[in-house]
Order: structure tokens, then sequence, then C-alpha cells
């Protein structure tokens, strides 16, 4: 079911209204510029900065416009779905996860993501998950091994207690916090006591005699060193789920055995505690194993059970590099046979790290979500896929009956890419300092497009349509083999000798040369915002998408906690949103040909997003420098002009804040989020577009650089707190502390001015816009001038900026003075 927003209506109105203001603006610059050209050469280039910032606003106002002309909001009934759909009628649903780094992204929260993802209130008979490693880390394929034992007592606790957080992680967590179970407390000082031990590893950096318990495995140890050594093993691929219960636990307290035989039993509340308790255990004991192998950077003997895992571990060899090895797949489960506690069956497991190589290119998280479509074509090619990211788990078991709500209908269906649900986050600090929560783009912006051809993607919590990634919505494209086309039915068991070299085949590094994979077919290369790019192509091929933000958080993620890896991360964006927006596919010239003029307009808003620099650069620095040289550039207060830049100004101000309020924020957040636009202005947004110029001079290249997953507790005590986080000492920082600096100088001097009875009428709007900057700097002054903790501005930036900001103030002088001197003659 969908509604158009109510506000509909005003938004077109207002948007007249606003138009109408924007052209009066742009007139009056052109009559300065052109009709009265004034006598300087100074003040036309003053004019011709302001005119050109002021153009870009337009155009970033304009463009935004595609959101707020035909907003929905849909609502769908997931409890009624069972009527019309029987259990054996729900469709298959390949699950892709992606990872690429075991130490940014801690192998444990990979896990807990596929946990939370495998244990969907879904027919588990219907699932696969296939995780992407690009790591190419034996550490990650161990942490899945030992989740998929951990599963086998997870899913069903989930299903017999309706648990709703089903990441083990966010559940023993919450319920730490109130512990409806007595035995809690216990098992949490348990759980401290190992996680000490584990950081001891972490210090000493190797692993000690203490951690080999016996001869018989002091021996091993040796062995599979040697081992460790063989090169070019074959490719073996095993079931690792181990039926019988013995696997070996460090801890003798582990009553694995007597939890198997109570969890039969299945309605007496003691039942539910030892039922948590022996789950809690189980996950302790994941856990630590999984933290100390990442510690000791090694698979070490003692936790290889069988041959198998043996061999699947073997193809670590010395030659194996991050970029550079051959493709590794394990099943880890196999939905036909491996079954729970229960005895249900569970979903397919899958562990893939693509074949690499440095002589071919490997795309990113682009290349591989597409050798995961391939493996899945080839095993299961269910008709649906969820593609995830590590950082982000499942916060809603009913998620995927949503999506089929919508799949059901068949109006709907026909011509339906993907349903995309929202980025949404946890672990935002109160007020969100750094505007984590991207409510514009995420939550706000994506309504306004579903009432035209629909959202974008985001790179997680997506659901797409697998016959949508291959040729548009009449002509399909067919793959350069049948295995992997959307209607191949497999009939295959996935661990058939047949299915797996077929697999090894297409998921290798030089299999896309000479195909149209990633031009043509699947997820497009070419930029580093994969996601924004291919939803970009699916809509210009006629394809459409949903929007679904149910109230309940479908899936939630993780954010950056300091303002560094923030902008950074946004940097990626815009550098890859510039390769778009730059392309032969510009959505300025190719998409408004495809897709129409405000679905074009929306994708220009964001691939141009960067272009915030030139008005957000201009505006902190040139009414500033004027205003400290008592040079008035704006009109004055008496003049009719003035009420125009204030309409202006209150006018996207008043918008922008409605919007966010009206999705549930607070003023505060509203206040934090313009102040990170104004930042990003200066960090992110300015240093993408040298950064993309620097590229497209050919003088530089850039990587996908990982957003960090690890936290460090100082930072995360100080981001609890709200206190910004600068510390690195980057180039990042620069721009913006010169612009802190100037402003606050600027804006005391003007000041002084007032008291001492200048006469400052001119400077007004100077004074106003600078005290609004200096406002919004208030923390920037705190890093400079307060702080002492590792947080603060590092003492190098403070230099340097201020270097250039005395820098800037003298040259600024030299102009102005030499321009009125020669005016007077
Ligand atoms: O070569 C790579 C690089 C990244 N990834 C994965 O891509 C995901 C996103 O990486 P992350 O560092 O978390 O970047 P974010 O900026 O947080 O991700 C946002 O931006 C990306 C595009 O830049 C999108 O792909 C993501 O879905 C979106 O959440 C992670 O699961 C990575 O493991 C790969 O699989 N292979
Ligand atoms: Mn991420």
């Amino acid at each position: 079911m969908s509604e158009p927003l109510r506000r509909t209506a005003f938004n077109r109105l207002f948007a007249g209204v606003y138009f109408s203001a924007i052209l009066a603006l742009l007139y009056r610059h052109v009559q300065n510029l052109f009709l009265h050209p004034t006598t300087s050469f100074l003040s036309f280039s003053i004019t011709l900065f302001l005119f050109i910032s002021d153009l870009v606003l337009a155009f970033m106002w304009a463009s935004a416009q595609a959101f707020r002309m035909s907003p929905i909001r849909r609502k769908e009934f997931p409890q009624n779905l069972k009527q019309i759909i029987k259990d054996e009628d729900f469709v298959g649903l390949d699950v892709f996860i992606c990872t690429a780094d075991p130490y940014k992204e801690p192998p444990m929260n990979v896990v807990n993501t596929a946990l939370s993802l495998m244990a969907y209130d879904y027919p588990t008979e219907k699932i696969s998950i296939y995780v992407s490693d690009d790591g190419g880390s034996v550490l990650t394929l161990f942490a899945f091994m030992e989740a998929a034992k951990f599963a086998r007592y997870w899913l069903p606790f989930c299903r017999e207690h309706n648990i709703m957080e089903r990441s083990p992680h966010v559940y023993f967590e919450s319920n730490s916090r109130h512990p409806s179970i007595p035995q809690f407390e216990k098992i949490k000082m348990m759980y401290e006591d190992m996680k000490m031990k584990v950081e001891h590893v972490i210090d000493k950096g190797e692993v000690t005699k203490e951690y080999i318990s016996d001869d018989q495995q002091h021996q091993a140890f040796n062995k599979w060193t040697k081992s460790f050594s063989r090169m070019d093993h074959p490719t073996v691929i095993q079931v690792i789920l181990d039926k019988s219960k013995d696997t070996d636990i460090s801890g003798q307290l582990m009553p694995n055995l007597i939890y198997v035989s109570r969890e039969k039993s299945k309605t007496s509340p003691h039942h539910f505690k030892a039922g948590a308790l022996n789950v809690l255990m189980m996950y302790e004991d994941m856990k630590v194993k999984v933290e100390h192998v990442i510690d000791k950077d090694e698979v070490t003997d003692e936790y290889i059970t069988d041959h198998q895992q043996r061999q699947a571990f073997n193809k670590w060899t010395k030659s194996f590099t991050r970029m550079d090895h051959p493709t590794v797949i394990q099943i880890i489960l196999d939905k036909s046979h491996d079954k729970d506690i229960s005895g249900r069956l569970m979903p397919n497991l899958i562990y893939v790290s693509r074949g690499k190589s440095k002589t071919s290119p490997h795309h990113f998280k682009a290349g591989a979500l597409n050798v995961l479509l391939r493996v899945s074509a080839v095993m299961t090619n269910a008709p649906i896929i969820l593609t995830q990211d590590c950082d982000m788990y499942s916060n809603d078991p009913q998620t995927p009956l949503r999506m089929l709500c919508y799949l059901s209908d068949p109006a709907l269906k026909s011509s339906l890419a993907f349903i995309q649900f929202p980025q949404r986050f946890h672990g935002v600090n109160k007020d969100d300092i750094y505007d984590n929560e991207y409510k514009l783009p995420f939550q706000i912006n994506p309504m306004g497009l579903d009432g035209l051809k629909g959202p974008s993607y985001v790179g997680s919590g997506c659901f797409f349509l697998r016959r949508a990634l291959f040729g548009d919505p009449s002509t399909p494209v067919a793959p350069e083999i049948p295995e992997l086309s959307p209607e191949h039915v497999v009939n295959k068991p996935i661990r058939s000798q047949e299915t797996l070299s077929l697999a090894h085949h297409v998921a290798s590094c030089n299999y896309e040369n000479e195909t149209k994979w990633g031009s043509k077919t699947g997820f497009r290369y070419g930029s580093l915002v994969e996601d924004f790019y291919t939803s970009y192509r699916l809509h210009c091929e006629g394809w459409k998408s949903l929007f679904c933000n149910p109230e309940r958080a479908a899936f939630l993620g993780n954010v950056p906690i300091t303002l560094f890896d923030g902008v950074n991360q946004c940097k990626r964006w815009c550098i890859g949103l510039f390769e778009v927006a730059f392309s032969k596919y510009s959505p300025l010239t190719f998409g408004s040909q495809y897709m129409g003029l405000l679905m074009s307009l929306g994708y220009s808003h964001y691939a141009f997003c960067s272009f915030w620099c030139i008005p957000v650069t201009f505006y902190s620095f040139l009414p500033q420098l004027t205003l400290l040289n008592q040079v008035s550039i704006f009109p004055k207060i008496s003049e009719p002009w003035f009420f125009l830049y204030v309409f202006l100004f209150l006018g996207s101000y008043g918008q922008n804040f409605l919007d966010i309020i009206l999705v549930g924020g607070t003023v505060r957040r509203w206040w934090n989020a313009q102040r990170m636009w104004m930042i990003r202005g200066l960090t992110c947004n300015l240093f993408a577009s040298i950064e993309y110029l620097l590229r497209s001079l050919g003088i530089s290249t850039y990587d996908f650089c990982l957003t960090s997953k690890v936290v460090d507790d100082e930072q995360s005590k100080r981001y609890g707190q709200g206190i910004f986080e600068f510390g690195v000492p980057s180039p990042l920082f620069v721009p913006l502390t010169v612009a802190a600096i100037i402003n606050l100088f600027s804006f005391l001097s003007g000041l002084t001015g007032f008291f001492s009875g200048n006469n400052m009428e001119g400077l007004g709007l100077q004074m106003i816009l600078t005290g609004f900057i200096v406002l919004n700097y208030l923390p920037v002054y705190g890093a400079i001038a307060l702080r002492n903790d590792a947080g603060k501005m590092p003492t190098q930036i403070i230099i340097i900026s201020t270097f250039v900001s005395v820098a800037l103030y003298y040259a600024s002088s030299l102009c102005l003075w030499s321009n009125n001197d020669s005016s007077k003659h």
C-alpha cells in the first residue's frame, strides 16, 4: 500500500515561489556583472565568485526538487502474508555478505551479521548465505566454521523464544543490561575473563606454549606448519558442520551434551534459562576461539577438528596473498544435510574467496558481488538476492516477509528490479554529531524517488530480483554459459563435483575477460559507489525500484565514530559519484534521455554533490576577508535585496529543518546535520574534487579505502559524550581550521567596528553570516584551544592553518587596499 505525502502540494507551491526568488538573485548578479559593470577588476571578481556560488546553490536546489515533487510512503502487512502464500511457495533467497579485511572488519562482526540473517523467519531451506571474503583470510573462514556450529543452537533458540535481536552479540548485550536471567552476571564475568586472556595474547603478539595443552597438540602444531607450506593444493570442498557433539572446547564447563538432551523439552521456563545460558556459552566459546585465532593470525591445530577442515585450511599456502590467490569455495553448511539441534534443516552457508591476481582488475565490491552472483547461480540460483555489508545485521526477522508482500503484487513485479530498505544505524550518539544517520539521502529523499521510478540502491539491505541484473525488462541479456541465466533450474546437489568445479571456474579472476559483466550484466563497474551506479544504470534501462522503510529498522549498521573516518568515507563516495557524473553516462545527458527529467535531476543531485564545496568555500572566506577589511559585498540592511537574501536563507534552512523533524529528528540533530553539511563542504567535498581532478590529469589514483570498524575505547568514550574527534594530522582538516580562524577574527573585528561606532550598515549581512559560521564551528575552537586529549586538533594542523590564515589575510588586504588606491586615482 502506498500513499502520497501530505506536504506535496505545499512543496510544489513553495518551489514556485523559491524559484522566482532564485531568479531574482541571479538577475541581480548579472546586472552587477554586465549591465552596470563596476569600476574595478576586483569587485568584478568578487561578484563573479558570488555568482558562481549562487549558480551552484541554485543547481543543487533545483535538482533536489526531484525529491519533493511526488514523495510517497509505503506500508505493508506481513502478518497477512501467510493467508496468501504457503510456506513451500516462498521464493528462494540468496543472501550475499561482503567482507574485505579481517583486521578492519572483525570476523566476529561478520559472523554476527550472517547469524542474524540465517535466523530469518523464513523457511530455512529457501535461504542460502554466500559470504564473499575479499580479504582472502583463513581467519574469516575459521570464524564461519565456528559460526556454523554455533548456528545449530542459535537458530532453534531464536525460533523457540521468538527473539527479535537475532544477532547474538546484540542479543546478549541488550540482555545483560536488563538481566532477565539470574545467571547472566556469572557468565558475563566468565566472558570478561576470557577476553582478558585474549587481550593478553594480543599484547604479546604471539601464541605462547600455554595455549598448547598437550603433547599431541604440540606435535600436531608442528606438523601443521609443515603442511602449511605445501604449494598448490587442489580445491577441496566439504561440509564442516559436525553432527557429533564433541566440538573441542577450551573451557571444561561446556555442557554441550546436557544441553542437547534438554533442548527437546520445549516449554518449561527453566529450560529457557538453561537454553539461554547454553547458547550464550556457546556464543562466548565461539567468540573466544575466533578472536584467539585472529590474534595469532593463523588457525592452529587445536582448532582443527577433522581431516576435511585441514584440507580446507591447507589452501592457504605460502604463496597465498590477499591480492594474489586461487579461488577458495567452502560449503560450510548444506541445507540438504545439516540440521540444527532441534532437527530442522539449516540454510546453506557458503564461503567464497574469489581468485585474485595482481594482473587482473578486481573491481572492488562490485566485482565481489558479481562473483557471488555467478557462484550462487551455479549452486542455488534463487530468484531473489539480498545484498548485505558485513557491518550491518538484521534487526527484524520478518523483513523477507515484507519483501514478499511487494513481490506477490503482480502489478508491481513486472519491471521491479529491487526493494531497498534504508541504511539505519546503531551506536549513533545522542545528537548524532557527525550526521552519521544521513537522514536526507537514506530516509527522506528515497521517499521522493519512490514516487518516480524508485530509490537508488545503497549497497546493503537491498533485495534484488536476479533477473534485473541480466538486461532490461523486455530484452534479457543471455550470460556466456546457460547455467548463469536467471531462468536456469539447478538440479544438482551443491556438493557435486560438477557444481563445484563450475563454481570455481566462474569465480576465477580471469573469468570476466571479454564478457559483459560489469557493463551490461551484474553490478556495474567504473565507480567507487557501485551501488549508486548500478541502480542508476538499471533505472536507465527501464527498471523500477521500491523503498520500504518499516518503523522497526530492518537492518542496523555501524557508524564511523571519528570525524576523520566519517569524512574519509564521504570522500570515497564523492569521488565515486564524480566518476558517474563525468562518465559518458552522466545523469544530466544520458540519464535525462532515458529516465525522464525528474529522475535524472535526482541522480544528478548526488552525482554532483561535491560541487557543494564551491559555495561553501566561497561563503566561508569571501565575506569574512572583506569584512576584515571593512569592504561590503552584500546589499545593505535597508535595501529590499537584503530581504531576498533572508528569504532564500530561511526558506532552504526552514525546509530542511521540517524534513528532518518530520522523520523523527530532533532540533539538535538538525543543527548537527547542517553543521556537517558545512564541514563536508570544506573537507570531503573539497578534497574529492581535488583528487578527482588530479586523477583526471593522471597525477594520482585512488582505492576503495575501507571504513574502519574497529573501535578504540577512548575514542568511543569521547564519541559517546558528543565530543568532536580530530586527532589525525591530515590535510583534510586544514581548510576547515583556516575557515574557523578567519571567521572568528573577522567576526571579532566586525564586533569591534560595531562598538566603536564605525559605519557598519553595509556589513550587516556579512556579520550575520560570519556569526552563524562561528556558532557552527564552536567545537572546532574547542578542539584547537581548549582540549588536551588525543582527539584535539593536532598541533601541526593548527600551526599550518594559522600561517595560511595570516597569509590569506595579508593577501586579501593587499588586493583590497591596492584596489581602493587605484579607484581613488
Ligand atoms: O574491495 C572491496 C571493498 C569493499 N568491500 C565490502 O564493501 C562493503 C562496504 O564497505 P565499507 O568500508 O563498509 O564502506 P561504507 O562506506 O560503509 O559503505 C557504503 O558505501 C559503499 C560504496 O562506497 C557501498 O558499497 C556500501 O554498501 C555502503 O554501505 C563492506 O562490506 C566491504 O567488506 C568488498 O567486498 N570488496
Ligand atoms: Mn560500511
